[in-house]
């Protein structure tokens, strides 16, 4: 199996204090892998290291065959467009209005026309979900379920090959948590795209990740899939909850 992501030997502090103690894992092609732990283990801050907002203290970070600590800006700039990333409260500006919110990036990283761009953020509200009415509407006119669609329709505007979620579920009713999973499974069939979630809903782990690892005391406590799981613990629920 090909790996898009591998972590080999990471480090990462602030100040004295360790976050992460020399970790390593493997993010295979089209999986929907999740970064699992308890409050505070460093979930954030790895994904952080993974779009490189944060810099580790040593290690490689292999993305798309490159590690990306030892790019220079301009290699970095075109590594980061492979990057769509939805951030948990879906970080939308809430003084422009969905359109201008979805046509953000690619007026800035694009030369395409005015007419093309609109067309391109157009298409991806549909492939959300949303009607296209929605477009001329403000973020505080849509429901958190309608904002994730957004934020995520947002962060697939660059037709991005890696797609990070902060806790996309959260804040979701349960009928709206399981249609939002069957989206990011959709999308990454139709799109084949290569998934990496934080995520505290066990539903969404059972549903649609086919790996994980689970962080504590600084270390990867476990790396796999919910089978391989089940076959290291006998009651896998409490397990789960309990992270
Ligand atoms: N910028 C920062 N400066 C100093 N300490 C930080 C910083 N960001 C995070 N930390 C600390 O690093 C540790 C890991 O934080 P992180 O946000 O990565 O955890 P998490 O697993 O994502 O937590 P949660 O599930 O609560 O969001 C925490 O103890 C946090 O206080």
């Amino acid at each position: 199996m090909e790996a898009i992501i591998e972590v080999k030997n990471l480090t990462t502090k602030f100040g004295e204090r360790i976050i992460h103690d020399n970790i390593s894992f493997k993010i295979f092609k089209k999986d929907i892998f999740a970064l699992l732990g308890g409050s505070g283990s460093g979930k954030s801050t790895l994904l952080n290291t993974m779009i490189a907002l944060n810099r580790p203290v040593s290690g490689v970070v292999k993305i798309l065959g490159k590690n990306i600590l030892e790019l220079d800006p301009q290699e970095m700039l075109s590594m980061q467009l492979n990057f769509g990333v939805l951030f948990q409260f879906g970080a939308l500006f809430s003084s422009l209005n969905i359109l201008d919110n979805l046509t953000l990036s690619l007026r800035e990283y694009t030369i395409l026309p005015p007419k093309a761009i609109k067309d391109i953020a157009m298409m991806w509200l549909n492939k959300v979900g949303l009607k296209q009415e929605v477009a001329n509407l403000y973020p505080n006119e849509l429901s958190g379920g309608m904002i994730k669609r957004v934020g995520l329709a947002r962060a697939l505007s660059l037709s991005p090959k890696i797609l990070f979620l902060d806790e996309p579920t959260s804040g979701l009713d349960p009928k709206g948590a399981r249609e939002f999973d069957n989206l990011i499974k959709e999308l990454r069939d139709l799109l084949e795209l290569n998934i990496i979630m934080i995520t505290h809903d066990m539903d969404s782990v059972k549903g649609i990740v086919d790996r994980m690892i689970i962080l504590k005391d600084k270390k990867i406590f476990f790396e796999g899939s919910l089978k391989e799981l089940s076959q290291q613990s006998d009651s896998i629920d409490l397990f789960l909850y309990q992270i």
